[in-house]
């Protein structure tokens, strides 16, 4: 299945999913892509890696789980995605190109999403990224770097939207967008950069740290009006 072709559904992708309770409320609003985060360098895990497993071997057929991870050996991360039982990966720490080549080459079948993470000025690392690791994934993620913490995920704050949407025009690969979204501002920053999917994770959790249906369902249709505007506009 290729979740960037166009007469698809957007790609939404929500992260940080912490029971089989919210997994099942994603879908039933729309969306297919669940992330979790788990082997991380800052932040806590929302679940362990068995339960993370489990509500992945149940999801159904159209939903996909997706591990996030700072794993950056190739035989790490291929078993570990043989343990929670998926082929599909966001690799959010620095790799170098040669390491993702040989992912590639040991786990052809892997669906694999590499972070860019924005810092502010930093244009030119990011394309040179992006060229020289187009080749060995599927799809990138524009991330947000957080000074205050030093982290590059689920910061809650957007970036310098104009160096997504440079990379969305330049990158070889699909470009998703990530970072401080949320329903107020999703709409905005999909015809800013045009990306070809986007995530959130904080933007769409309430105030006891779950995911909020409200907000999540306001997301999706704030999305796709969005992607549908983009259409009518090209
Ligand atoms: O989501 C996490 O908990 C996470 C932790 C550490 C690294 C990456 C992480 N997630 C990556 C994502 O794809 C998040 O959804 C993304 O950072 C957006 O988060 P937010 O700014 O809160 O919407």
């Amino acid at each position: 299945m290729d979740p960037f072709a166009t007469g698809r559904e957007p790609f939404i992708q929500i992260a940080g999913v912490i029971d089989r309770v919210e997994a099942q409320m994603l879908g039933e609003e729309g969306v297919h892509f669940l992330g979790f985060p788990l082997r991380l360098a800052v932040h806590k895990e929302d679940l362990s890696e068995e339960e993370a497993a489990d509500i992945i071997r149940n999801l159904p057929p159209e939903h996909r789980g997706v591990v996030i991870t700072y794993l950056t050996d190739p035989l790490e991360i291929s078993s570990f995605l043989k343990k929670m039982g998926t082929r599909s990966v966001q690799l959010h720490a620095p790799m170098a190109p040669a390491a993702l080549r040989e992912l590639r080459r040991l786990r052809p079948d892997l669906w694999i999403i590499k972070s860019l993470i924005v810092r502010g000025d930093d244009e030119a690392r990011l394309d040179r990224e992006a060229t020289d690791l187009g080749e060995w994934v599927d799809a990138f993620i524009t991330d947000t770097y957080d000074p205050a913490t030093g982290a590059t995920g689920a910061t809650g704050k957007t970036h310098d939207w104009s160096i997504s949407e440079a990379l969305v025009s330049r990158s070889p690969r699909p470009v998703i967008l990530a970072g401080g979204l949320n329903p107020a501002n999703v709409a905005e920053a999909i015809a800013a950069v045009r990306p070809a999917g986007v995530d959130v994770h904080t933007g769409v959790e309430g105030c006891d740290g779950r995911k909020d249906r409200l907000a999540v369902r306001a997301f999706v249709e704030a999305t796709r009006s969005a992607y549908a505007a983009l259409e009518i506009d090209t």
